[in-house]
């Protein structure tokens, strides 16, 4: 049977692929830090797969290492890991951001998935042909908008980590993706927003924004191609985004 393991799988991208995977039959690894989340997820899927929940912040080097070096022998080897807990704060102009939420972002969208990639690779490599490491990037990792600052940039090592990636593991079978999808409506915004719903409402309001359903068919998809195909990234928008003009300053 073969296993996914999900940071981040308390909502948003990570439940739904959670609730795709499941119904799939793939064995379930799912990690967040809001317990009763993930005790409320394994409820619901442990019906239909086998399913291990783990408290975990992915920005404790500690703490990763040593969940996945105790995962229980059924739940080993790993056949996909999908990186994808992370968050934006701090929408505001840089030079109005609290450096700390700066540091939390790296914290998490840099550190934290270097940490899990770092445990988990020998898992992935022990899998071999198939295996894939699927990480959350961004449309905001290659194109600037206002307020991005550290998210963007965030997201811009994540594509450039797993391209690195890709060159270490050729030859082990290994796949990585960078899936970088534009606007999607999760509870990203509101963590954004640091819990302000009227703005998160108001952003995904009067369009058709990418559901966290669309993105978990995305994650699938990329972990069941055939073996001997890598889609190096894949950018993924709602038919409503597009890019705008550049900003010019005017007198
Ligand atoms: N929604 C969007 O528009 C887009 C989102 N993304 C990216 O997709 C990923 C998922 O976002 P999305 O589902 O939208 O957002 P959500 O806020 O709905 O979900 C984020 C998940 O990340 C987890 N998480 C955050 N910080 C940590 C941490 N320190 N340790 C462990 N888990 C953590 C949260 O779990 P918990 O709080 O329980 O720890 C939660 O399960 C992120 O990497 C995001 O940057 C990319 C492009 C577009
Ligand atoms: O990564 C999230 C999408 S956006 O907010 O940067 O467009």
């Amino acid at each position: 049977m073969p296993v996914v393991l999900i940071t981040g799988a308390t909502s948003g991208f990570g439940r739904a692929a959670a609730k795709r995977f499941a119904q799939a039959g793939w064995s379930l690894i799912l990690t967040g830090r809001r317990a009763e989340r993930l005790a409320e997820l394994e409820t619901e899927l442990k019906e239909q797969v086998p399913v291990l929940t783990i408290k975990l912040d992915v920005r404790d080097a500690a703490a990763v290492s040593q969940a996945l070096a105790e995962l229980p022998q059924e739940f080993k080897p790993l056949t996909c890991l999908i990186n994808n807990a992370g968050l934006a704060l701090a929408p505001e102009p840089a030079h109005k951001v609290d450096l700390k939420d700066w540091h939390t972002m790296i914290d998490t969208n840099i550190t934290g998935l270097v940490n899990v990639t770092h445990a988990a690779l020998p898992l992935l490599i022990e899998a071999g042909a198939g295996a894939s490491m699927i990480n959350l990037g961004s449309v905001a990792g290659q194109w600037p908008y206002p307020g991005s600052h550290v998210y963007g940039a965030s997201k811009a090592f994540v594509e450039q980590f797993s391209y690195n990636l890709r060159c270490d593991l050729q030859g082990t079978g290994v796949r990585v993706t960078d899936l970088a999808p534009g606007m999607a409506e999760t509870e990203f915004t509101l963590v954004r927003t640091k819990g302000d719903q009227a703005a998160s409402e108001a952003l995904y309001r009067g369009t058709t924004p990418l559901q966290a359903e669309d993105i978990a068919e995305q994650l699938f998809y990329l972990a069941t191609l055939p073996d001997h195909i890598n889609i190096n990234r894949l950018e993924v928008m709602c038919t409503r985004q597009a890019w705008a003009p550049f900003a010019i300053d005017r007198d």
